[in-house]
């Protein structure tokens, strides 16, 4: 039986970096960042819908969509956002089943789902296991200005996009604490993975 787990968190609060430990540990990651970047290519279904609702402003020169005019937009406007949304999360969905069919049909023991919003829109049906990491609200938003040259502004309103992290720790399984040094994230991590797989 293949454990499936789903690895969240918030925006910059570390989903990536446990997820390439958890890569390094040979265990497959489904990541629906990723996805959700080769669903909206030009030409594909969503890239379609997105161009009708949204309008070809939202294009860069070469037709491909303007990640930063498209986020200015959606993260500062929830209708928008849910707009956004509806187009793109079913075809997120998909792919990531697909994804997950395959490591059950190879037999594999685990293999996690990286879902920034698994709690948000409600998609722990799909996992056995879910795992939060976790950063206090402060280092959140440092390290979002930090890593995406964002303003205050800029990063607040895309952390208040999402529930609180606070929220989301009561509705995880098991926590991660990615406030510390990055190898006492990947103590916590082994600890994790010895206890489910
Ligand atoms: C608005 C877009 C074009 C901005 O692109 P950009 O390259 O700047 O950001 P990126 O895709 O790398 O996302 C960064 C982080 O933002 C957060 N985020 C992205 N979309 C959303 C959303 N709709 N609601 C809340 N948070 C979101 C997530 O934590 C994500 O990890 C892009 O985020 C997007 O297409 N979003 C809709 C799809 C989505 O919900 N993706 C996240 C999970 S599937
Ligand atoms: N323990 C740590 N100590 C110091 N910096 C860290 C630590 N963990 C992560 N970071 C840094 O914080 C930033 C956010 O981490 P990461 O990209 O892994 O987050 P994420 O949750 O995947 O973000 P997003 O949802 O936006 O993709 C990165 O610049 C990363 O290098």
């Amino acid at each position: 039986m293949t454990v499936v787990i789903g690895l969240t968190g918030g925006i910059a609060s570390g989903k990536s970096t446990v997820s390439n430990m958890i890569k390094k540990l040979g265990i497959t990651v489904v990541d629906a960042d990723e996805i959700s970047r080769e669903v909206v290519e030009i030409g594909k279904p969503a890239y379609n819908q997105i161009v009708d609702v949204f309008g070809v402003d939202i294009l860069q020169q070469d037709h491909t969509l303007d990640r930063g005019k498209l986020g200015a937009l959606i993260f500062s406007d929830h209708k928008r956002r849910e707009q956004l949304n509806k187009i793109v999360h079913p075809e997120v969905r998909k792919e990531m089943l697909r994804q997950v069919e395959k490591e059950r049909k190879q037999g594999s023991r685990a293999a996690v789902l990286d879902i920034p919003l698994l709690f948000e829109s409600k998609l722990t049906y799909m996992v056995d296991k879910t795992l939060l990491v976790y950063v206090d609200e402060p280092t959140q938003l440092e390290r979002l200005m930090q890593r995406n040259g964002y303003t205050e502004a800029e990063a607040k309103l895309r952390i208040q996009s999402q529930l609180p992290l606070k929220d989301k720790r009561k509705l995880a399984d098991e926590i991660i604490d990615n406030n510390g040094s990055l190898e006492n994230t990947q103590t916590q991590l082994e600890a994790v993975l010895k206890k489910w797989i």
